[in-house]
């Protein structure tokens, strides 16, 4: 492969409108993230003996809004899985759309992504979501996008992070590369 044509280097834009856990004290987002019995089920559904919420003020619950022209990339998560609960469906678009396995931990399968992102892999699927929905994925190997929106009503989605360990937490420098601010 060339090394302009690699995968990794090529350009997308991203515009992200989010909420941090920080700006939305005592919100029902935050109560259904901290809610002992989906803790459980989501520790029983991914196999793990436990789960813990994030300790971090900022990352451990975010909501994300995406509105008309908006979209969000092919990418891999950091984390082995995420949780998404859908809080309001765009009218059209917005699909949450995956490649399962693209790659593993000792493969990055830069062929594969290329093929994904020229639009030539047919394994890709779309989840329909609507209001409502959870969406818990393995998303550190596993490609997901979300495809643009279209239509007056914006997307709302709460991103939950759970970890295996508990009082994770980000440093000053990563909050400040997702979001802008340490505090
Ligand atoms: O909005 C979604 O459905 C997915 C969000 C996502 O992939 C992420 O925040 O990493
Ligand atoms: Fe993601």
């Amino acid at each position: 492969m060339p090394p302009a044509a690699h995968p990794a280097l090529r350009k997308v834009e991203t515009i992200s409108h989010t909420v941090c856990a920080d700006q939305i004290p005592g919100s029902i987002v935050l109560s259904i993230y901290e809610y002992e019995p989906l803790v459980r089920f989501l520790a029983a559904a991914m196999g793990k003996p436990q789960l813990h919420v994030m300790q971090d003020p900022l990352a451990r619950a975010n909501v994300m809004g995406y509105r008309a022209g908006e979209a969000l990339n092919w990418h891999f998560d950091r984390s082995e899985f995420t949780t998404t609960l859908l809080l309001q469906a765009p009218e059209f678009g917005g699909d949450f759309e995956y490649r399962t396995d693209l790659r593993s931990d000792d493969d990055p399968n830069y062929d594969g992504v290329a093929r994904l992102l020229d639009g030539r892999d047919l394994e890709a699927k779309i989840l329909r979501m609507k209001a409502g929905t959870l969406n818990v994925f393995r998303g550190k190997n596993t490609a997901h996008r979300v495809t643009t929106v279209e239509g007056e009503r914006e997307r709302m989605i709460a991103v939950f992070s759970y970890y295996e360990r508990p009082g994770v937490m980000f440093t000053e420098e990563e909050r400040i590369g997702f979001y802008g601010r340490a505090a």
